[in-house]
């Protein structure tokens, strides 16, 4: 296991590039199980999520073919088995969208129920509405066992209860070869809605209205090969743009969508950053102190959780007293404040909202991620920081942010990767 040692204090100057969005890839990878042919896939980010679920189609019967750092091939014409390992898909939470690419292809799946990020129950109670809507008989334990009756799905009508990214894909990713067509009402409309809807039209399905809150999908007999390339990351862009405002510089963010930013730029500048927008960068920078506001965040377009902590980092730090309201999961997401006390942050938190008294600085301290997003507020606390930060547990990070470390190092940061000995880590858990 590694950890991150980061002396703080040091402003961020030059440029940075924004690579594949982390949502989006982890949809698309399973959603290549519903091509009878070759996908090739561009811009994949490199972490570890997508690790995992190379390794997952490959067990499936699927070839994957890694053409270079952020291409592959994903070849889905010999997928011999429709259950993969328990092992494998409790690691990650975008394996229950292997649940609707297996059924919408092959009629049947029986999946784990899936992991990734900790924040209490999050139920897959929507997508199995979707599917049951569609014909299938779903029965749900440890293993959630997904049969299509008579082997194909068929279209319908869904109304979600609650806007959910994943419930919305991953009927999406069923409906795409079912008989007839179906409609999602309510749907989510996150920027990686639209990039998995525009991965599975190029590979000849018929969807409209991804982006909206109500999404139509004809079904077709046969998905084909294609090439397709993934959207750049707006949380991975987030989480440099907030790490400028906490410690300062100017930073020139390459690859990104300005409009998928939007709801992130407009917090950022309230608060006194400067944002300039051009085709596909972001020059961000901050000289002077930071000013208070209140966050809520919400389904896509207001303020995403996966920026939440890295936000509140930010507030921490700025004149006054700011409110943080989670809006999409409840308190669990708000376990890093314990980390952001011991370095010096003045946070309380009550029920969904936390109260954020700004300080003057952040000091150093040995601090431990509890999640992904947790783990890249940290990041930024200790960059900011006066003193020295040891964070452990980044194999959290290492889920979801390509190299965060060698391109905060390539920005002038001051943090390094070092193993801790495995007699340190044993007394850890001991501890
Ligand atoms: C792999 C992936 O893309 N993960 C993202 C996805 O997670 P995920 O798809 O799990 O998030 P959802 O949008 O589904 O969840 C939104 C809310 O709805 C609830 N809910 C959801 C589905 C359901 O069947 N029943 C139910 O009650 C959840 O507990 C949560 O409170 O969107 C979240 C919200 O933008 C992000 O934080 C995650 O990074
Ligand atoms: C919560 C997140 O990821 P996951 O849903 O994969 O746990 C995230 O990306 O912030």
């Amino acid at each position: 296991m590694n950890k991150y040692i980061i002396h703080g204090g040091r402003p961020l100057m030059g440029e940075v590039t924004i690579s594949g969005a982390k949502n989006a890839a982890v949809a698309i990878i399973p959603a290549a199980l519903l091509v009878d042919g070759v996908c090739r896939i561009e811009n994949i980010p490199q972490i570890s999520d997508v690790t995992l679920l190379f390794s997952i189609l490959e067990e499936l019967g699927a070839r994957v073919r890694v053409l270079n750092r952020h291409t592959v091939e994903i070849d889905s014409r010999h997928v011999h088995s429709t259950q993969p390992s328990f092992e494998l898909v409790r690691r990650i939470r975008a394996s229950y969208y292997l649940l609707g690419a297996l059924l919408g292809r092959f009629g049947k799946a029986t999946v784990a129920m899936p992991g990734g990020c900790n924040f209490g129950v999050r139920p897959i109670d929507q997508h199995v509405k979707g599917f049951r809507a569609m014909g299938a008989g779903v029965t749900e334990g440890n293993l959630v066992q997904a049969v299509a009756k008579g082997g194909r799905l068929t279209g319908a009508a869904v109304y979600l209860d609650m806007v959910s990214v994943g419930a919305t894909m991953n009927i999406m990713m069923a409906a795409a070869l079912a008989e007839g067509t179906t409609t999602i009402e309510n749907a989510a409309k996150e920027p990686h809605i639209v990039d998995l809807a525009n991965f599975l039209n190029s590979m000849g399905a018929d969807i409209k209205g991804a982006g909206t809150d109500s999404i139509r999908i004809r079904g077709v007999e046969k998905l084909n090969g294609g090439t397709y390339c993934i959207i750049p990351d707006q949380i991975e862009a987030g989480t440099y743009m907030a790490a400028v405002a906490a410690a300062g510089g100017r930073l020139l963010i390459r690859n990104v969508i300005p409009k998928h930013m939007d709801c992130i730029s407009a917090k950022l500048t309230e608060m006194g950053v400067t944002v300039e927008e051009e085709d596909d960068t972001l020059l961000v920078s901050r000289s002077g102190p930071l000013q208070r506001t209140n966050v809520k965040t919400q389904p896509y377009p207001g303020f995403p959780t996966d920026m939440q902590p890295q936000i509140a980092v930010v507030l921490s730090l700025a004149q006054g007293t700011s409110l943080v309201t989670e809006g999409v999961y409840g308190a669990n997401r708000f376990k890093y404040m314990d980390e952001l006390r011991r370095m010096g942050g003045q946070v309380q938190v009550d029920g969904r909202v936390a109260v954020i008294e700004g300080v003057e600085y952040l000091t150093g301290a040995p601090v431990q991620a509890c999640d992904l997003r947790a783990g890249a507020a940290l990041v930024i606390a200790g960059l900011a920081a006066r003193g020295v930060t040891e964070l452990t547990q980044v194999q959290f990070i290492e889920r979801g942010y390509e190299d965060l470390v060698g391109k905060l190092r390539s920005v002038g940061a001051d943090i390094r990767v070092e193993e801790i000995p495995e007699a340190q880590e044993a007394e850890a858990h001991i501890g």
